[in-house]
């Protein structure tokens, strides 16, 4: 039987979307000569309708829309996830398909509850065993527990984290020996190296289980923070069928492999290992794909970058360029200007496509020429990005020509302006209401965050002028201590790299001007990171005021994603090679802590980011924590 998955890139209630992207996946196997199909996890409503899932009206709908499914399904099996609700509980389903009838819809029956997943909120698991029933003007479906046979071939489900269970209670134990066929439709969020466990739990399953596994995951930046990579898989017996590309600009990505159902297969000796995924690679492909979607998905026109030269800034322009390179190399270009939207009405006028030459020390305002060529990569960056530099008399020649070079190589328009009368002004204004002066001994704090602030409403305008999305540019090294201005450096509507720690991001830059070839990021990669925001003689560094990054990171993961007290963490933190005694380590884990509780806030307030690691410190996707609490203070004193 020739079995296909399809990756879709689906969007929370866009009925048309969705609808057209399940019509063309069916087309296409059908063409192919496809006879059963997996489509993922609620495709048809989209996987991220959060509260709309526990609407009556919503999964109603689905069901209505259900319907026009059923005409593109002759001479085919196929299966669409969808939510079906009945009186006031909503179960997570898989609808099969075939010649126009619905044969019924398989339940989810483990919800995933854990990281960025709150499933409990929504739905209700199914109960292993039982069977109910759909009605729907004046048709009724098996609902459940069910096993489903398509030209002589048995087959049961497992959606998503059904499979995610262990061995003995997942549906696969007891679909064993009844079924040649598991199918598995799933939502199943991308972070760095994952794509290797998932890759072990399909062929696991297909050998454990003694059947052929299909296993067809979502794809893209769906609902703004999750990113799906669309991983395809079919294994049979511990071997490997098919796997396609992941994280694919295509809005469906259908793939097919033909299975002998009626010769047995051994099973594998052992489960030939993926390559180690390369980390780099991944998060590139993703954030690229992210940042596509979300511009295209939020209708905008591009994006506005504040671009210091410091190494935050230069990996989200890295980021938008690296969405072009990977969007255009994928798609073409006329493709990718039409998926992105941003190009049908606006016409930038010729004299704004130039990009600067201004020398490194202009202080200049406005918009700097160069007469380069650019190539078609940069004509395509100079349209949706737009970068500013907005100095003051604490930053460095360093940042300037770090930023300038970043911005010309990469073809982003880029404007470079003086910050210092607006800082003045404000400065003057609160003094005269004091009646005494703001000075660094006294008013140290204070007199950094009004510099952070006065760029944000110049960038925030150009953004709003061009219709752009402003992106800012925090890390989650950076969230978890609260090291950056409330509306200043954290004003935006995107935060691209806010699920990414500091260092990774650091070697991220090293591994970018080698690995993809952006020779400009050689000056931030010379650059220690600093905010710039007291007077140059003062050598401001980020870890000068926090610690090292590296053990940032370290005390973050052991706090919050291994979760341990600070008592637990600071015993680790002894038995590692960190460089550090332990009188040094008490004090960067009080710091941590003390830092981490007082800016709770800060995160509830950061624009949304990208799940791209194993665990981020957003509120609103992994990690929740109290707004006001007790900071540790007795845990603290007891190191
Ligand atoms: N629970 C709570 N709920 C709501 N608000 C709360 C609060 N606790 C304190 N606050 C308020 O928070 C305010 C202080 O927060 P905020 O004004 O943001 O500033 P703050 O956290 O005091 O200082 C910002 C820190 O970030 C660093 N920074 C800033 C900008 C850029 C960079 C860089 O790396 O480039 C670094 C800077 O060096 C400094 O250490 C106070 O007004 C306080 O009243
Ligand atoms: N001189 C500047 N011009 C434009 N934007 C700036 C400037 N200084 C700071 N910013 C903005 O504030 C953000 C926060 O600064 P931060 O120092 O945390 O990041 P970075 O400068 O990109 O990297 P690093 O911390 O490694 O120096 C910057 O990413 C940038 O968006
Ligand atoms: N949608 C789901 O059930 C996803 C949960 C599963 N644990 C995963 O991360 O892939």
């Amino acid at each position: 039987m020739r079995i296909a998955g399809a990756a879709l890139n689906q969007i929370p209630i866009d009925w048309e979307n969705n609808l057209r992207n399940i019509r063309t996946a069916i087309e296409q196997a059908k063409a192919a000569g496809v006879e059963l199909l997996c489509l993922p996890e609620l495709c048809l409503t989209g996987y991220g309708c959060e509260d709309l899932f526990l609407s009556d009206w919503m999964p109603q709908a689905a069901l209505a829309h259900l319907q026009q499914v059923r005409e593109w399904t002759h001479g085919i099996c196929v299966v669409v996830g969808l939510p079906v609700r009945l009186p006031g509980r909503t179960y997570n389903t898989a609808a099969v398909l075939r010649d126009g009838q619905i044969l019924g819809f398989a339940a989810k029956q483990f919800l995933a509850n854990d990281g960025v997943h709150y499933e409990t909120r929504f739905f209700a698991p199914w109960v292993a065993g039982e069977t109910g029933t759909v009605s729907w003007e004046g048709e009724a479906w098996p609902l459940g527990d069910l096993i489903f046979e398509h030209q002589g071939v048995r087959f049961g489900f497992e959606i998503c984290e059904d499979a995610w269970r262990a061995d003995d209670v997942r549906p696969a134990c007891r679909l064993m020996g009844r079924v040649d066929l598991i199918v598995n439709p799933s939502a199943s969020h991308f972070a760095m190296s994952k794509t290797d466990v998932r890759y072990q739990l399909v062929m696991q399953a297909s050998r454990t289980f003694n059947c052929t596994y299909l296993y067809a995951n979502l794809l893209g930046n769906e609902a703004g923070r999750i990113i799906f990579d669309g991983e395809l898989l079919v294994a049979r017996n511990g071997h490997l069928l098919l796997r396609n590309q992941l994280l694919s600009f295509k809005e469906v990505d259908m793939e097919w492999v033909d299975v002998d159902f009626t010769t047995a297969l051994a099973p594998a000796a052992e489960i030939v290992p993926l390559p180690a995924p390369d980390e780099y690679q991944e998060l590139n492909q993703a954030m690229s794909l992210a940042l596509f979607d979300y511009l295209s998905k939020a209708r905008s026109r591009g994006f506005v970058l504040s671009l210091s030269g410091g190494a935050d800034s230069c990996f989200c322009a890295v980021g938008v360029a690296e969405m072009v390179r990977l969007g255009v190399e994928e798609l073409g270009v006329a493709e990718f200007k039409r998926r992105s939207g941003c190009f049908s009405e606006l016409k930038v006028k010729s004299e704004e496509l130039k990009v600067g030459s201004q020398k490194p020390d202009a202080q200049a305002e406005g918009l700097a020429f160069n007469s380069q060529l650019l190539t078609e990569n940069q004509e395509l960056v100079q349209q949706l990005l737009t970068c500013a530099y907005q100095g003051t008399v604490n930053s460095s020649d360093d940042t300037f020509n770090s930023a300038k070079e970043l911005a010309d190589s990469i073809g982003a328009r880029f404007h470079d302006w003086s910050i210092d009368d607006e800082v003045a002004g404000y400065v003057g204004k609160i003094q005269g209401a004091l009646g005494r002066d703001l000075t660094w001994q006294t008013d140290d704090l204070a007199l950094q965050n009004i510099q952070s602030r006065v760029r944000a409403p110049g960038i925030w305008l150009l953004a709003n002028v061009q219709n752009c999305l402003l992106i800012t540019t925090s890390n989650r090294s950076e969230a978890s201590v609260g090291y950056c201005t409330m509306d200043g450096d954290t004003a935006g509507s995107i935060s691209p790299i806010a699920g990414v720690d500091k260092d990774f991001v650091k070697k991220w830059l090293r591994w970018a001007e080698t690995t993809l070839g952006y020779p400009a990021l050689r000056h931030v990669n010379a650059l220690e990171p600093t905010a710039e925001l007291r007077p140059l003689a003062d050598k401001q560094t980020d870890e000068r005021d926090l610690m090292p990054y590296t053990l940032l990171n370290r005390i973050e993961r052991l706090a919050f994603y291994d979760r341990l007290s600070p008592t637990q963490v600071l015993a680790r933190l002894d038995g590692e090679e960190t460089g550090f005694n332990h009188e040094q380590l008490k004090v960067f884990v009080r710091r941590f802590y003390n830092l981490w509780s007082r800016n709770q806030w800060k995160r509830e307030r950061y624009a949304p980011g990208f799940h791209l690691d194993d665990y981020n410190v957003d509120p609103r996707s992994w990690l929740r924590f109290p707004i006001l609490s007790g900071g540790f203070a007795e845990e603290l004193a007891g190191l």
